[in-house]
């Protein structure tokens, strides 16, 4: 069967450095993969890769079998494809159920154009009230958005993407620069969504009791190649991995 994401020869190269180097990955349907790495190791390259916000120097995305090459951001999310969103993109002056309603809108707008209708306002509320309760964040509703803490931006964050009601998600990092109290609610809303068990998830993460308690399978890149990829018990024991990243990084988050 088809993959529902798979990359082939995917390539960037920025001057003389080549930040993903031909890259085949293949991510089957309601599948959770992490994508481990040192600082560098081009995760969030790949990440922009694949949601077409750059465009490869060599190779292509494939999603459900068709090729993204000519397709923009915009038209990936549209396909399918999620990128989480960045808090550049929520309105900072405007409460967080009035952004979230803005992201179901949006989607709802490609939905109904055809029929030169949208649904009405108090859908679109209800749609956004669920998804707040979805990120633990109905508390914070009637919130600015630019009051929120750095955990509830990553909560709000998520929550836009999951408005765009796309079957592959793609989450760079959401506990970045969170503090250690506010970890475990992310982790709570991850685990969710991925309980739903509708949706293709891809995480980029440092966390590894985060990534060994979520994943399905995890790759490993390195200088912009795919080192490795495999289940979670498959990257611990892997030597090659271990000698050249894992080592440092397990026992310093895990021991
Ligand atoms: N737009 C760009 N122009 C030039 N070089 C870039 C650009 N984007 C990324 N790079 C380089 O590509 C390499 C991979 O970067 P990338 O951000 O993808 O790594 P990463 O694995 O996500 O790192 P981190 O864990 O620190 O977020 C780095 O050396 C980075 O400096």
């Amino acid at each position: 069967m088809e993959p529902i994401l798979r990359t082939e020869n995917l390539t960037i190269k920025f001057g003389g450095q080549t930040a993903v180097d031909h890259v085949d990955f293949v991510m089957p349907e309601k599948h959770f993969k992490s994508i481990i790495g040192p600082n560098g190791a081009g995760k969030t390259t790949f990440f922009n890769l694949i949601s077409g916000e750059l465009k490869p120097t060599e190779g292509d995305v494939f999603f459900r079998g068709e090729s993204m090459a000519n397709y923009s951001s915009v038209i990936r999310t549209r396909k399918g494809l999620g990128r989480s969103f960045q808090i550049t993109n929520v309105f900072p002056n405007l409460t967080v159920i009035e952004n979230v309603r803005l992201a179901v809108q949006s989607k709802e707008q490609i939905r109904y154009r055809l029929f030169r209708h949208f649904t009405a306002y108090k859908d679109l509320h209800i749609q956004a009230e669920r998804l707040l309760e979805i990120v633990l964040l109905s508390g914070k509703a009637n919130a600015f958005a630019n009051q929120l803490s750095h955990g509830e931006k990553r909560k709000l964050e998520i929550a836009m993407l999951l408005a765009l009601d796309t079957e592959v998600l793609l989450l760079d990092e959401p506990t970045a620069g969170m503090s250690l109290e506010e970890v475990p609610a992310i982790l709570d809303v991850i685990k969710q969504i991925k309980q739903t068990g509708n949706k293709t998830i891809l995480l980029i993460e440092h966390k590894m009791d985060m990534i060994m308690d979520l994943s399905d399978s995890i790759m490993v890149l390195f200088n912009g190649r795919l080192l490795a990829d495999g289940t979670p018990t498959e990257i611990m024991d892997n030597e090659t991995v271990q000698s050249a990243y894992l080592g440092g990084l397990y026992d310093e988050h895990l021991a």
